[in-house]
């Protein structure tokens, strides 16, 4: 059986750093990189300080999901990480939805990256040349929702929550390999 790990969370909060590393730990399976999927209208208005609305992101969404799908079959490792920020949960059930007919029994598994609103701010600022501006990150902040309840695997669902304040990459990774269950 096939699975794609998602790791999601706002900007800057860690998902292409730990994400790697899960690409490693998994011995080197494919790993995508859901800003690379962006179609240029969405880079556009994000490089302008406008955040996306829904109807920007669905598109994306699916396109994004059938990628890592459809990488995960065709993998040696059956799995394919992809970095996405996937802010509320009606976009991780959209990114489930959309690969069904890549592979019906495909899983997908959503680690959620999240910290203060202080480390996030720090974090932004150390990456170079992005076209996420500071200001939106404030509002990615505020619509964010983190996995809970019925969503947890640790509740029979498919989602981590994973708070990433005052641990290094390394020991995040460690404790999703722990948790994720695959
Ligand atoms: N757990 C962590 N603690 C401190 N800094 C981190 C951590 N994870 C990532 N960083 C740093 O924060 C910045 C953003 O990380 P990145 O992986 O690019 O985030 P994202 O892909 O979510 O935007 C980078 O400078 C990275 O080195
Ligand atoms: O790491 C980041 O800078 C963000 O996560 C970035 O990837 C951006 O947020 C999305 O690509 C846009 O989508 P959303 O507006 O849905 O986060």
């Amino acid at each position: 059986m096939s699975t794609v790990i998602i790791v999601g969370g706002p900007a800057g909060t860690g998902k292409t750093t730990v994400a790697e590393l899960l690409a490693k730990h998994f011995n080197d399976c494919p790993f995508v990189e859901g800003d690379a999927l962006h179609p240029q209208a969405n880079i556009d208005k994000m490089s302008a300080g406008q955040p996306l609305t829904d109807d920007d992101r669905w598109g994306w969404l699916q396109n994004l999901s059938e990628v890592a799908a459809q990488k995960a079959v065709e993998s040696p490792q059956k799995v394919c990480i992809a970095s996405c920020s996937m802010l509320k949960k009606v976009y991780r059930d959209h990114i489930k939805k959309s690969a069904h007919h890549v592979d019906p029994l495909l899983k997908f598994k959503f680690v959620f990256l999240w910290t203060t609103y202080e480390e996030l701010m720090q974090r932004v600022s150390s990456r170079a040349g992005h076209f996420m501006k500071l200001d939106m990150v404030r509002s990615q902040y505020d619509i964010m929702e983190i996995p809970k309840e019925q969503e947890l695997i640790a509740n029979g669902g498919d989602s981590l929550d994973v708070d990433t304040s005052g641990r290094t990459p390394q020991e995040i990774t460690s404790g999703v390999i722990a948790d994720i269950g695959i």
